[in-house]
């Protein structure tokens, strides 16, 4: 279903979770085809929006992280929840993408979730500083170290997976391979935010996380072709018209002011 340019037709049968696409959109948004980015474009993109476009990395960060616990909402609404305490863990990689994940959690925590952040590898700069103090602040507890799978399934309703985003490469580094390992045994829903975790950014991964909720973050990346969860959700409503024109983005509409959309 990949077309050289990076496509996606959004007619395979296979892809029925972009089923939305077919009912509600007028034909002239029908006929054009939301683009799957390659690594280097995704971060060449992620470049622009704060070089040319004038974006600081805390704004889009905040925006990412807000539709990440918005989309969430959508999927796992309290009510939906079989736990008694409405209880998520979201873990945080030690890039942007863990970035993401605890704005995510600051805003579950307003929506009336109860969330629990584990973040192992945390970088010295103000940003992140700032938003582990926010969280601290919210009373979000942090955990010291990564549960076993069982204990993980026996806590928690859901959760969320913000270790790695769009820049990883290579074999996976510790803690995050014991993090994954444990992460691959529990039978709880995973949102994974942008990429699941583990996975090549373009080609995925037959053996790694399978999660069960997807939230691409700008535009899709290659990988997401190979999602197989419930629900894939697009959000980062934050592209300008000059950098989509660029990239062919062909960014479906957001409905009215909503920050997400399910694909
Ligand atoms: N351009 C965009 O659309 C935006 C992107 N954001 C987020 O930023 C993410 C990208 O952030 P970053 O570029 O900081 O990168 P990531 O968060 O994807 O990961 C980079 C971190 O992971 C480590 N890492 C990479 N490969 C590893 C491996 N094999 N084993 C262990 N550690 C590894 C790196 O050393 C680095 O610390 C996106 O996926 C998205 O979630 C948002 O925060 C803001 C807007
Ligand atoms: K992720």
């Amino acid at each position: 279903v990949l077309t050289q340019a990076g496509t996606c037709p959004l007619s395979a049968a296979a892809n029925n979770h972009k089923k939305d696409c077919f009912s509600s959109r007028p034909a002239s948004t029908m006929a054009q085809t939301i683009k799957y980015l390659g690594q280097e474009e995704a971060q060449h993109i992620d470049e622009e929006l704060f070089s040319e476009y004038g974006f600081s990395v805390d704004q889009l960060m905040e925006l990412a992280g807000l539709s990440c616990a918005t989309a969430i909402t959508r999927a796992y609404p309290l009510t939906s929840l079989v736990k008694p305490r409405p209880s998520v863990l979201v873990i945080c990689g030690p890039g942007n993408n863990g970035g993401d994940g605890l704005v995510c959690a600051r805003h579950l925590k307003l929506f009336g979730y109860e969330p629990t952040i584990l973040y192992p590898k945390r970088p010295n700069k103000p940003l992140f500083q700032g938003l582990t103090t926010q969280c601290q602040k919210m009373e979000i507890p942090f955990l010291t170290e990564m549960p076993e799978a069982i204990v993980i399934d026996e806590a928690y309703n859901l959760v969320i997976d913000a270790i790695f985003g769009f820049s990883f490469k290579g074999a996976v580094r510790e803690p995050f391979g014991s993090i994954l390992e444990a992460l691959n045994k529990t039978t709880i829903p995973i949102a994974s935010i942008d990429i699941p975790s583990g996975w090549d950014v373009e080609q995925g991964s037959t053996d790694g996380l399978q999660p069960d909720m997807l939230i691409s973050l700008t535009a899709p990346k290659k990988s997401a072709l190979l999602f197989r969860g419930r629900y894939h959700f697009l959000g980062g409503r934050f592209v300008p018209p000059g950098l989509e024109r660029k990239y062919q983005l062909n960014l479906p509409q957001y409905p009215g002011t909503d920050c997400v959309l399910q694909l």
